[in-house]
């Protein structure tokens, strides 16, 4: 197949509520939606997940756009590709600019699953018919917010809850929580907002039978998650720290992670996050499907991805009624009893909505082959 055409769109949805972590808040979710076009006319969707901001990676929506616009469109539109595979050795010149990379190679996977008829999960190697989900929920303005949000996710089904921590907002929310909800599998991300300096106060957290704490330490270490994870019962999980399966590899060997988020995105795409999920099998590590407040179409991308045999976990992939008033999918995502049924139409397996995505979109790019 060939990448004859490629349409960028920017769009901007506003959040039902805002989300906070570490580091800041959002309330409004600026993204680029991709959609490229082969040589017959098929289609195939892909989405970015750089935020605005550069506070979870140096990536931004801006940085997206020069990338996949100046150099990433240039060095696929018009190559023969046989596999979905082939586009990170395509742009292999290209450093880092995982983000941007992925949404580019997330809508060929898409393309490819079409044009052969097959859900994109199947086109992944994955068999689960429905994937078992969790939720994220951001910092609340007090213990009390965050019980009653944790009991409205429950009552909807949700099984595994995952809350942001920081310092000064830490133990007494996480005992606070245990004392709420004495079995609830709980577990904590720190998003990088501690140091070796805190290895006392983590070694707290251990009395509260969490799943995981995640990505502790600073957003590019590997070396002090290892100290720190000897000096812990609770299981570590590294997220910002994965960048590559290489990532993923020095982690596992040096004891640094028990358990690995993978973020199609974070890693480069769908090939690269493949690549981990099948070493992590190997090793005996589990892994989870991360989220970044994803549209329909990168939603879409999360839920084929965690129908591979070692998302041992649930994710953070929630429904879309979580984040959105409208999604840009038909069907919307729905998450009953904790579970997300696994689509079976061809490629993503969700209609993109045009009337929906038009009324976000607010910029839009178009690139022909020559
Ligand atoms: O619901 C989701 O999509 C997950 C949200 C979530 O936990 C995160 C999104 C984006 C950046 C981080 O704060 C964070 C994470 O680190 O996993
Ligand atoms: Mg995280």
């Amino acid at each position: 197949m060939q990448i004859q055409e490629v349409t960028v769109r920017k769009l901007k949805m506003r959040m039902k509520e805002p989300f906070s972590t570490s580091f800041g808040t959002m309330q409004d979710k600026h993204f680029l939606l991709l959609e490229v076009y082969d040589e017959t006319g098929n289609r195939g969707w892909g989405e970015s997940v750089a935020f605005d901001t550069p506070w979870y990676t140096e990536e931004t929506v801006e940085t997206n756009l020069h990338m996949i616009r100046d150099f990433l469109i240039p060095l696929l539109v018009g190559k023969e590709i046989s596999h979905p595979d082939q586009v990170s050795d395509l742009f292999a010149p290209i450093r880092k600019n995982k983000m941007a990379k992925a949404a580019l190679e997330g809508a060929v996977w898409d393309l490819y699953a079409k044009r052969k008829g097959i859900p994109l999960a199947e086109a992944l190697g994955g068999e689960r018919k429905r994937i078992e989900v969790g939720i994220s929920i951001g910092i609340q303005e007090n213990l009390d917010d965050l019980i009653d949000k944790i009991q409205g996710y429950l009552d909807e089904g949700y099984k595994r809850i995952k809350v942001k921590i920081k310092p000064g907002a830490d133990i007494d929310v996480i005992r606070g929580l245990r004392t709420a909800f004495p079995e609830v599998p709980l577990m904590a991300d720190a998003n990088s907002a501690y140091s070796l300096d805190d290895i006392g106060l983590l070694k707290q957290l251990d009395e509260f039978n969490l799943l995981m704490i995640e990505q502790p330490l600073a957003h590019d270490d590997i070396i002090d998650h290892a100290i720190l994870q000897r000096a812990l019962k609770t299981p570590i999980c590294l997220d910002e720290s994965i960048l590559s399966l290489e990532d993923a590899r020095k982690a596992v060997e040096m004891g640094s992670t028990k358990v690995i988020n993978i973020k199609i995105g974070r890693v480069g795409g769908l090939s690269e996050a493949k690549r981990i999920h099948d070493y992590c099998m190997g090793k005996g590590i589990p892994v989870w499907c991360g989220g970044m407040l994803e549209a329909g179409i990168g939603r879409a991308h999360n839920i084929a991805l965690t129908t591979l045999p070692n998302f041992i976990l649930p994710g953070d992939t929630a429904g879309s009624s979580r984040y959105w008033e409208k999604d840009i999918i038909e069907p919307e995502v729905i998450v009953e009893d904790g579970y997300i049924h696994v689509p079976d139409a061809p490629g993503i397996g969700f209609e993109p909505d045009i009337n929906t995505i038009d009324e976000f979109t607010t910029a839009t790019w178009k690139f022909k082959a020559e």
